[in-house]
């Protein structure tokens, strides 16, 4: 292991920071060809590795973002991450539970998610946008329609109504490539029959899930037919009777929602006949719906399952592996969306490392030559901004009255965004480039190259209506999972919903708020060829990625600047070990102890800076001034920051994030405010039945036992702690209540601790209460102390058990 660790830093160099011709695109490649001809391709261990160390050190939150093209190795290389984060991280029993599902519940995704693309064999269709698949032409549909065909039992198959033959079934013969060499469908349905089993799935769910993936080949083989109207009829209904069967709807209600569409006019509903393209629209219209829905559902169930009940740290690594930028001969509405997703996710890289390093050393005042890169915000916006972007001028069009086409759209565009310098039609383009673009065509310049799209579909995919009859229907479906997919409340919205296009545009940005709340981590797939050819290393295609991944930018940004940055304080704690003067302990400011340090191990001045932060810091417990504001700033944002990852969850969590000392005031504030809030909800949360019991005195209080018996007051297990907080307070001021404890063994004992100098008092109470939450919360916010709470790890122990025991001797006496 170790020679083969020494041999991988003998080829090239490992970390390209280090190329000694780091402006050489030449020199760049050559040392990517050298490491893959000896298939020392991966760098994955040391950047997962790192993203957990610091996690665990700063306790703050980050994710890794994998990106590359389609086929580039993007999926591959985060189970890659998962296996390590498996194999490295400590386990307790419960997190091993949870590691054994995560790890399983990839097939499982990559069986609903995954299908086979003229790019990729095992291309990632998930997301938002993962119901585009039915249209697909020249690939095979989702993997688990072929697994369950060749790997389910008999039975199975029997009960769904299926054959295994995938030509039978025209959402899978579509494509003519069935069976491909590269998938073993047979075995992939054992591993995903096997992970289904490990991530909580019952027999009833799977039960439903197939009886919902063969509903979908069924329909898929629905033929509609004109009547002597012109209007669309089914005269097979062996398909529907099988739908309405595993499903749980009337097939006759599913025939009648598939041929006809409820107009809801002012006062009434009308019903119309569909023609026979209509029908054939609402059928795939129901067939994607109920496949998306149902992969919603199964991310929400694998999530809930992987929840980890031991989980007491609050920190995260976030894993990113979503679709690679597409590019095919025809490219349509679903690589418009996905290369928009890719062109989005290189945005969020320019902004967290080109323009925020460079902006960083600005903000430090540490001498820089500003390095060009290209933004692709331009590009951004061209699709996405409001009211101007290509995304809204398709929606205008799809809401217009009026007929609009796809061809309309493609005039509107021209219209609008006609004059940007990344959109090009044939119209618009001059007399070369003319030939390249059909009619129906536009083309966009992305940062990873141009692609042409055909507009044919744009209206119609974007639009994506699943009419309200067929909603309906599947709303009074006795399947139990879509039963939770199709909510009867849904009809109750009479807004249209919002269109695919700005679905998929608002769940990009969500997806992006969570991202840029992170500490983030990239890794970059390059693909070596585009003939799932092994060994092979295509100069042209390498380079052209090398090119648009703004390798070389990233290279001299981070060659020329400062290639590890740390807090003073982290880096004091990493490595102070090195210097006599820091070790084990410096008491001084964390900064100078840096400036001891590095001045011991002797570094050049020109290997490092120290950065402005350091006047802010040494000013830091000044009042407000120019030495110190920026500092405090700081401070304060990333104080609140991860203060807002670290807040207590319950009342008796006590725990609170140490604030730095210009923050102590205001960070008291903010505890008492969270305690405030804590113990406002838990009262809220008690049900009208529990405080009916509280109210109940059911123990017989013997004021004069008390008063002889000092320290010594039991309350029978049913305690009404109201009545008996009350009477508490007639024999202990609340100003003298020191604290309470209870023991972490939920037995019910809790103890009130009272200030021994008080004269007055009788000692200590130890109370034994079936309610222990709600007494102490009652405590605390009758006493108006939030910090007195103290849940002791194991039994009460020291004087308070011996109370405890005095106590419960005296109770059976
Ligand atoms: N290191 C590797 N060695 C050999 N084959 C690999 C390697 N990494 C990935 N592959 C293969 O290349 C193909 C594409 O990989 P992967 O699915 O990870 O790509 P991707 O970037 O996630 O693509 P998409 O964006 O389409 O989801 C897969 O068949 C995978 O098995």
């Amino acid at each position: 292991m170790e020679g083969a660790l020494t041999a991988r830093d003998k080829v090239g160099v490992q970390d390209f920071v280090l190329l000694d011709a780091y402006t050489s695109e030449s020199a760049f490649l050559d040392n990517l060809r050298k490491r893959f001809s000896e298939n020392l391709i991966y760098v994955i261990y040391a950047i997962a590795d790192n993203a957990y160390r610091m996690m665990c050190s700063e306790l703050n939150n980050h994710f890794i973002l994998i990106s590359g093209e389609s086929g580039a190795g993007k999926t591959e290389a985060s189970k890659k991450i998962l296996q390590y984060f498996a194999v490295t991280c400590p386990m307790t029993e419960s997190l091993q539970i949870a590691r054994d599902r995560l790890l399983l519940s990839n097939p499982v995704l990559e069986a609903f998610g995954n299908a086979k693309t003229l790019r990729n064999d095992n291309s990632s269709r998930f997301g938002k946008y993962m119901d585009i698949q039915f249209d697909f032409k020249g690939e095979r549909n989702f993997h688990i329609f072929y697994q369950l065909l060749e790997g389910g039992e008999e039975e199975l198959l029997a009960y769904l109504g299926l054959e295994r033959d995938p030509q039978l079934y025209k959402y899978l013969s579509q494509g003519h490539c069935a069976k491909e060499s590269s998938i073993n469908d047979k075995n992939d349905w054992k591993t995903v029959s096997n992970a289904f089993s490990v991530i909580d799935f019952t027999e009833d769910d799977l039960e439903n899930l197939f009886g919902i993936i063969a509903s979908v080949l069924h329909l898929g083989n629905i033929c509609f037919e004109e009547n002597q109207q012109g209007w669309a009829s089914i005269p097979d209904t062996h398909e529907i009777k099988r739908i309405g069967k595993l499903l749980g709807v009337h097939p006759w209600v599913l025939l009648e929602a598939l041929t006809h569409r409820k107009i809801e006019a002012k006062t009434e509903e009308v019903i119309c006949p569909l023609t026979l393209e209509l029908s054939a629209y609402a059928r795939d219209a129901m067939a994607k719906a109920v496949y998306g829905r149902t992969f919603t559902w199964l991310v929400n169930k694998i999530n809930s399952s992987l929840v980890n009940k031991d989980f007491t740290g609050k920190t995260v690594i976030g894993l990113l592996d979503i679709y690679g930028f597409e590019v095919f001969d025809k490219n349509g509405f679903e690589q418009f969306c996905i290369n928009y997703c890719n062109e989005k996710l290189q945005q969020l890289l320019i902004e967290r490392t080109l323009k925020a390093e460079q902006a960083e050393y600005e903000m430090e005042g540490i001498e820089w030559e500003p390095i060009q890169y290209f933004n692709n915000k331009i590009i951004c916006d061209l699709v996405e901004e409001r009211h101007k972007g290509i995304i809204s001028i398709l929606d205008e069009e799809c809401i217009r009255p009026g007929p609009a086409t796809d061809l309309s759209f493609l005039e509107r565009l021209e219209e609008k965004v006609g004059k940007h310098a990344h959109f090009q039609t044939r119209k618009l383009a001059g007399p070369k480039g003319r030939k390249r673009i059909g009619w129906m065509e536009f083309r966009l310049f992305h940062y990873a190259g141009e692609v042409t799209y055909c507009t044919e579909g744009f209206l119609e995919k974007n639009n994506d209506l699943l009419y309200r009859h067929l909603k309906e229907v599947l709303c009074r479906s006795k399947n139990r999972i879509l039963k939770e997919c199709f909510r009867v409340a849904e009809l109750e919205n009479r807004r249209r919903p919002p269109t695919v296009g700005t679905q998929f545009k608002n769940s990009l940005s969500s997806l992006l708020e969570i991202l840029i709340s992170k500490e983030p981590s990239y890794i970059r797939c390059i693909k070596p060829n585009e003939s799932k050819e092994p060994s092979k290393f295509d100069d042209f295609l390498i380079r052209h990625q090398v090119k648009y991944l703004g390798l070389m930018e990233h290279l001299r940004v981070r060659r020329a600047g400062f290639a590890y940055r740390r807090k003073y304080e982290h880096f004091l704690q990493r490595y102070k070990s090195l210097c006599p003067d820091t070790w084990p302990h410096w008491h001084g400011p964390p900064a100078e102890g840096v400036e001891r340090l590095i001045k011991y191990i002797g570094y050049e001045p020109e290997e490092y800076k120290l950065g402005r932060f350091i006047k802010g810091f040494i000013n830091r417990n000044k009042p407000l001034c120019p030495d110190n504001e920026e500092f405090i700033v700081f401070v304060r944002k990333n104080y609140i920051l991860n203060l807002r990852d670290h807040v207590p969850k319950n009342v008796l969590d006590k725990s609170w994030l140490r604030p730095p000392g210009i923050l102590e005031n205001a960070s008291n504030l903010l505890r008492k405010m969270c305690m405030r809030n804590l113990v406002r909800k838990y009262c809220r949360g008690i049900t009208a039945e529990r405080k009916a019991l509280y109210g109940i005195p059911v123990i017989k209080y013997d004021r004069k036992g008390f008063k002889t018996r000092q320290r010594q007051l039991i309350l029978t297990p049913k305690a009404a702690y109201v009545v008996e907080l009350a009477k508490i307070k007639q024999k202990i001021e609340y100003p003298a209540l020191k604290g309470v404890s209870t023991s972490s063994f939920s037995d019910g004992i809790l103890v009130i601790h009272i200030s021994p100098e008080d004269n007055k008092q009788k000692g200590d109470a130890v109370l034994q209460c079936k309610h222990i939450f709600e007494a102490v919360t009652k405590l605390v916010m009758l006493v108006k102390k939030e910090n007195i709470v103290n849940v002791v790890q194991g039994s009460l122990s020291t004087s308070a058990s011996t109370m405890l025991a005095a106590a419960l001797l005296t109770a059976s006496s």
